[in-house]
């Protein structure tokens, strides 16, 4: 029987991984901003780092068009996931699944509290996603969604049929510390957002490196604490890489070639948000450290001043553009 999708949130992850399943065959579904999908009208392309293609003609659908479905994946920011899911009763039967994929720690939570009959799972977004025209999306980087397994067999039918290579999948039975592993790479993207760079210049800069890498050891520390290691997400060890990024230029070029293989191009998620005037999801990435670190006792000052520098930028009340050495010496000004 068709498997029917539907990708809740139309924007950079959603028009990818539905785009993708849909090359790859898929019967899939788009609920999006009228603004954002009417610019698909004349059909979506689909590329990658390694020049994979695709071209696709989505099909859209209104709220009041929504019909029930096997598999939703919700794509939107971490903050727009509860009214999302609000939206979303028309599309659900006793056995839908519901996929979150965003970044950080807690974003399905209010899915959950919402629908409690319903299948709740998570997948982990490893890639970088742009839009290189408006219905042009590219992925820039490398890694396999990761989907989480439960007994039903969901995951491993979407791995099975859909997989391709402009979307790799591979399936964890324990989300939650591959989630804390994109957390601990996710923790760049506040630095990010501050210095103004692409990805891969921020990265060739020793200075910027280290207060990632400071963010990371806090995190590292509080996951120590928790008893659960984190899984192996890039080519070394996860506690090996504010080491690898403390590492002087000539070194880490050299070492770490496969963290800096992506386009020039590519920016952060929270880069974007501030780009374009939004919110960020900064409360679930270096908040969701503190958060934790509160819980276990452990204090995470980096995380915490990170936080309230990236709420001043949302709201206008500091530029970006920060040099390493002075983003270092604010970040551990004592409060107030
Ligand atoms: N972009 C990337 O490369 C990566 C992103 N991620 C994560 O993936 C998640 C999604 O990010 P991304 O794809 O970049 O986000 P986008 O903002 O590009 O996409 C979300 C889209 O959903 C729309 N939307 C929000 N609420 C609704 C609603 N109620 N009804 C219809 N449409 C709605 C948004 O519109 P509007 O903006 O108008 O609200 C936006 O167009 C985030 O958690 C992010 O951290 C993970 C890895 C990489
Ligand atoms: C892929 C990555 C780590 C960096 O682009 C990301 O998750 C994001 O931008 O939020």
């Amino acid at each position: 029987m068709t498997q029917r999708h539907l990708v809740a949130g139309a924007g950079l992850i959603g028009g990818y991984i539905g785009g993708a399943l849909q090359a790859a065959g898929a019967h899939v579904r788009f609920l999006g901003r009228p603004e954002k999908v009417g610019l698909w009208h004349d059909g979506l392309t689909l590329s990658d780092y390694q020049g994979h293609k695709a071209r696709l003609e989505p099909q859209c659908v209104t709220l009041d068009e929504m019909e029930p479905v096997d598999i939703i994946w919700v794509t939107v920011k971490c903050h727009a996931v509860d009214s999302m899911a609000r939206q979303l009763a028309s599309a659900l039967k006793s056995t839908t699944c519901i996929y979150c994929c965003q970044n950080g720690l807690g974003a399905e939570q209010s899915v959950r509290s919402l629908y409690p009959d319903i299948k709740v799972l998570r997948a982990m977004v490893p890639f970088n996603v742009v839009g290189q025209s408006q219905a042009h999306l590219h992925r820039g980087s490398q890694g396999e969604l990761t989907l989480e397994m439960d007994g039903s067999g969901i995951s491993q039918s979407v791995f099975k049929r859909f997989q391709s290579p402009l979307l790799p999948i591979s399936l964890t039975e324990d989300i939650d510390v591959t989630l804390a592993a994109k957390l601990q790479l996710n923790l760049s993207n506040a630095v990010n957002a501050l210095v103004d760079l692409p990805v891969k210049a921020m990265l060739q800069q020793r200075g910027y490196r280290c207060v990632i890498a400071d963010l990371m050891e806090e995190w590292l520390r509080v996951v120590k604490a928790s008893g659960r290691p984190l899984p192996k997400l890039t080519t070394l060890p996860a506690t090996w890489l504010p080491a690898l990024l403390r590492t002087p230029d000539w070194l880490f070029s050299r070492l770490a070639q496969s963290m800096l293989a992506m386009d020039d191009s590519v920016r952060t998620s929270m880069w974007w948000d501030i780009h374009n005037g939004k919110q960020t999801e900064v409360d679930y990435l270096n908040g969701a450290v503190v958060e934790q670190g509160r819980r276990l006792g452990i204090a995470t000052p980096l995380n915490q001043a990170i936080v309230k520098l990236i709420h001043q930028l949302e709201k206008g009340e500091i530029r970006a553009g920060w040099q390493a050495s002075q983003l270092s010496k604010v970040l551990r000004m004592p409060e107030g």
